[in-house]
């Protein structure tokens, strides 16, 4: 908790001037938020909030070292690894910057909290929700604050009927030191309050720290179709881009859930978590909107088709639904660019996996065998996807020895979302997929064998190694990727020809024959550099890609990968990537540039004429040899 807090909690009011309340006298239910500004484009920030609460995990996990153990719970920033520690001495669990820090956190709230934790932990451990609604208890006993605070959802009713927010809140109650006494239904007011308005929060890596509560964000109301999507940016903020262009004054929607599932599936979740039937846009008109393409060039959703009629259209049909004049390209309505089938016809197909993989994340026997979801899609399951194991990372039943052991099937899944994630798909879906990669990520431990396959990497480059920092790789999910198939995929991509001048006229032959060489270990080395450069290269371009569309990634998740870019070697100048069009495909002539920059990073001998590459090497003879580059043009964007 930050010193300025209870002043930012002081009212379910805005803490941003792009954003107003809509109906604010008109109670929860017609209530919500709008923008002031208008968002030319899917990608921009419409809105930054700072949580008024976040409330972090007692220890750190695997896939996040950000903890109550690591972050000073007073100023929230990140606590030094390697100086020691100020932890409060009687929850042992807070650690703080400095003793400063420590009794500002005292007198403000753990003074009522720290007692309170001990006697709960044996029923509730140190979970975070009951230490969320501890502190708004804290904030609830300051007359102002309370009045604030009554005026959020509760959906009181409903949510009392849940048993173990009452025992929880029988046991709460009687343990609340004198200044902030409540009785056990003001503490189950609290809990529900808690329980419709917080959320997780994630750092910026998209790794899980804890829970939020804000004020803000509890007025944004819920889309199965958002025109939001959240960026967390720090450990205590999160950015709010837009995932098509708004128009100033238009109400603004999260997705309170994994809006890719189903809409029998986002009902049931949205009820008896939220307590609420979702009345958006989709949901009111009945659409089981499900397949959605975007236009490559602005992002605005060409069509979408209905998850009923999904299975039903064999592909003529599917021509004949997005193009009635069947065959011909179809045409964005708002940047004019035609879009042939064919590009369609392969998203679809990613939909279609993507519709496997999120039935599959919800328990096979669970779904409905109505003909909404269909004997048709159950046939598709079966024929078509993956084994059992891949189910259970993604629904977080397996265990790491568990995936680790079906690790083919894993990467499988892993390969294919990661296709979906370059695809065309609608933005809206990017983020659950990388929920589930990042899962994915964590539990097949992919991170550190990332990180060592990176280092083996540059190990062949001939560069002094102190300069590189690899370790930040890990938060760079391209590179990773790339990196993780560079023998696959990259050479899939590129085509490495290797020449070798002829000895009695100086010309070079076209001959790829490695026999020809004398030392065949350094050519080996040479083309380990070139694998690892075209690497570094390649994410670039991706990283490129996804801002400009705006899809994944905030201008602040950028700089921060163009530092870890920059940070490869310390004082090399800094990649600009906004350079780079809109559209997919890419030609070698717009990576000029980079791709100077950064052979000259990796000290690779990279020669170049008309839009023709190659890496120029000598032989123990000191003849020249060459490695082309080609093909770069068609890599499968
Ligand atoms: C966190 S609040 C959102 C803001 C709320 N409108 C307010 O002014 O307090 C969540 C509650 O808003 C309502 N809500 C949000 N999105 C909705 C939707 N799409 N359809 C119906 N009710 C919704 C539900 O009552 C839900 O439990």
């Amino acid at each position: 908790m930050t010193q300025d807090e209870p002043e930012r909690i002081k009212e379910p009011s805005l803490s941003d001037s792009r954003i107003s309340v809509m109906n604010p006298e008109e109670g929860p239910a017609k209530r919500g938020v709008s923008t002031t500004e208008a968002a030319s484009k899917p990608g921009c920030e419409v809105l930054k909030i700072k949580t008024a609460i976040t409330i972090y995990q007692p220890e750190p996990l695997d896939s996040s070292t950000d903890s109550c153990k690591t972050v000073c719970q007073h100023c929230t920033r990140r606590l030094p690894a390697h100086k020691s520690q100020y932890t409060c001495n009687g929850c042992k669990l807070y650690t703080y910057c400095n003793q400063r820090c420590y009794d500002l956190s005292w007198e403000k709230v753990h003074q009522y909290e720290c007692p309170v934790f001990e006697q709960l932990k044996s029923s509730f451990g140190y979970q975070e929700f009951v230490r969320l609604a501890l502190r708004l208890c804290t904030l609830y006993s300051i007359p102002s604050y309370r009045k604030n605070l009554e005026r959020l959802t509760t959906h009181r009713e409903e949510v009392e009927k849940n048993a173990t927010l009452v025992r929880l809140s029988e046991k709460i109650a009687p343990l609340l030191p004198e200044k902030i006494k409540a009785s056990q239904q003001t503490v189950l007011k609290i809990l529900c309050l808690a329980a419709i308005n917080s959320s997780t929060m994630m750092n910026e890596n998209f790794e899980q720290v804890g829970m939020a509560f804000d004020p803000t964000f509890s007025l944004i109301n819920h889309s199965c179709v958002p025109n939001l999507y959240s960026i967390p940016i720090s450990l205590t903020e999160i950015s709010f881009v837009a995932t098509s262009p708004i128009k100033a004054g238009t109400e603004v929607f999260t997705s309170y859930c994994f809006n890719g599932y189903p809409t029998e599936v986002r009902r049931r979740t949205l009820e008896t978590r939220f307590y609420f039937t979702c009345k958006c846009s989709i949901c009111r008109n009945k659409k089981n909107f499900f397949f959605s393409y975007n236009c490559p060039n602005c992002g605005i959703m060409m069509f979408s088709i209905a998850l009923s009629s999904f299975f039903k259209f064999g592909r003529e049909k599917m021509y004949q639904a997005i193009s009635p004049t069947n065959g011909t390209p179809s045409v964005c309505s708002s940047c004019g660019l035609a879009v042939a089938l064919k590009q369609v016809e392969r998203v679809w197909t990613l939909h279609k996996l993507l519709l496997g993989c999120l039935l599959y994340n919800i328990h096979r026997d669970k779904i409905p065998d109505n003909i909404e979801l269909g004997p048709a899609i159950n046939n598709f399951l079966k024929e078509s996807l993956l084994p059992t194991p891949t189910i259970d990372i993604v629904d977080d039943l397996a265990t790491p020895h568990e995936l680790r052991a079906n690790q083919r099937e894993v990467i499988k899944l892993y390969q294919m979302l990661q296709a979906l994630i370059h695809s065309d798909i609608c933005p809206i879906y990017c983020y659950p997929i990388y929920t589930i990669l990042t899962e994915i990520e964590h539990k097949l431990g992919h991170h550190e064998s990332m990180i060592a396959k990176v280092q083996k990497c540059f190990a062949g480059l001939a560069t002094d190694l102190s300069q590189f920092r690899v370790s930040q790789v890990s938060h760079f999910r391209e590179l990773g990727t790339d990196l993780y198939n560079y023998l696959g995929t990259i050479s899939k991509g590129i085509t490495v020809t290797i020449k070798q001048t002829n000895q009695s006229n100086g010309k070079s032959s076209d001959k790829a024959d490695s026999t020809k060489f004398v030392d065949k270990r350094i050519m080996a080395s040479d083309l380990k550099q070139c694998i690892a450069a075209c690497s570094l290269f390649f994410c670039l371009q991706l990283v490129a890609i996804h801002q400009d569309r705006g899809v994944a990634l905030s201008p602040a998740m950028s700089k921060r990968q163009e530092v870890i870019v920059e940070s490869i070697r310390l004082g090399a100048p800094r990649y600009k990537l906004k350079e780079f069009g809109p559209g997919n495909h890419l030609t070698m002539s717009m990576f000029v540039p980079y791709l100077k920059k950064l052979f000259e990073i990796t000290s690779l001998p990279l020669k170049h004429r008309k839009g023709n590459f190659w890496l120029q090497f000598a032989d123990r003879n000191n003849h020249p040899l060459f490695v082309e580059l080609n093909g770069v043009d068609s890599f499968g964007m």
